[in-house]
């Protein structure tokens, strides 16, 4: 089965977002989508007065910040993508961590940076894969918000990179799991300011000589760090790529992006 996650950077592009959507829908097979949208939450902040901020890559999430990421996340996003994926005949369901206590998690405890209402997850093992098999088997492509919940009646705001590599995780001793991370570049770049030169391939120890180089920086130090997890973890294969490669995924099961893999292959 295939677990796509989908970025902020195209989901604040509506013809991006619609053709990606469009390659989704013809994915033949189980799917599973994770999309983010931190820019978007960041946009409709802004116009509330809330201002963001982040450690690391990661949102430094206040009380009046998770109702923003609440509304944008669960609401917003996820109800437009699912209404677009119904138009275009994929029977989707808007999912966040709280339904069906699909994905539990835990307030980051504050070490040197107090994270707010950041959730993390204790691993693959505490997501609710019957659940989320059981929605499957019943024809249903579920789209989940990056939203956790505490099991005390507070939802959490967790890295959409991290909810889907710990998806494929739970969902690897069940399916033959794909997880492919589309975002708006064409793959993992040996050269940020040339968007043809992809990287093909990445191995642990390559990944270790890209972030010393400082070739590989930012956002994209997580989302490396969340594909090795998976794999770790028995998810057979892990892709980085731009939106528009699904296409290809779709038609002919080629991907034109990065391809990660442990060791050397
Ligand atoms: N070597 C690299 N190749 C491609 N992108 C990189 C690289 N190093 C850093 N990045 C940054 O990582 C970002 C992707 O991470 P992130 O913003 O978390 O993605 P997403 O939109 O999928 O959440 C890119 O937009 C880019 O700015
Ligand atoms: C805790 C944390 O940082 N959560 C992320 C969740 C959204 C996300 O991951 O969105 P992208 O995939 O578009 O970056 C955030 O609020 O930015």
């Amino acid at each position: 089965m295939y677990i796509i996650k989908i970025g902020g950077n195209v989901l604040d592009k509506p013809e991006r977002l619609q053709r990606f959507l469009i390659d989704f829908a013809q994915l033949s097979g189980l799917k599973l989508l994770v999309h983010g949208g931190g820019k978007i939450a960041s946009t409709i902040g802004l116009r509330l007065g809330i201002a963001p901020a982040y450690v690391e890559g990661r949102r430094l999430t206040d009380a009046e910040t998770l109702q923003v990421v609440t509304m944008v996340y669960g609401g917003l996003i996820n109800k437009n993508v699912v209404a677009q994926l119904q138009a275009l005949g994929c029977n989707a369901i808007g999912m966040t961590g709280a339904d069906a206590n699909a994905i539990p998690a835990t307030k980051r405890p504050v070490k040197t940076v107090d994270y707010g209402y950041a959730g993390d997850i204790a691993g693959p093992e505490t997501i609710n894969a019957t659940a989320i098999r059981a929605l499957l088997s019943a024809g249903l492509t579920p789209v989940f918000a990056p939203l956790t919940h505490d099991g005390h009646g507070n939802m959490l705001n967790t890295n959409a990179d991290t909810i889907a590599s710990v998806l494929a995780t739970a969902l690897a001793p069940h399916y033959n799991v794909q997880l492919v991370y589309c975002f708006e570049k064409k793959g993992v770049l040996a050269d940020a300011s040339d968007d043809n030169s992809v990287i093909s391939h990445i191995d642990e120890n390559r990944y270790k000589e890209l972030k010393e180089k400082g070739i590989v920086t930012d956002g994209m130090i997580p989302k490396l760090d969340n594909a090795f997890a998976a794999l770790r973890q028995g998810v057979k294969a892990v892709l980085i790529g731009e939106a528009e490669g699904l296409a290809s995924l779709a038609g002919s099961g080629t991907f034109s992006g990065t391809s990660i893999t442990l060791s050397h292959a």
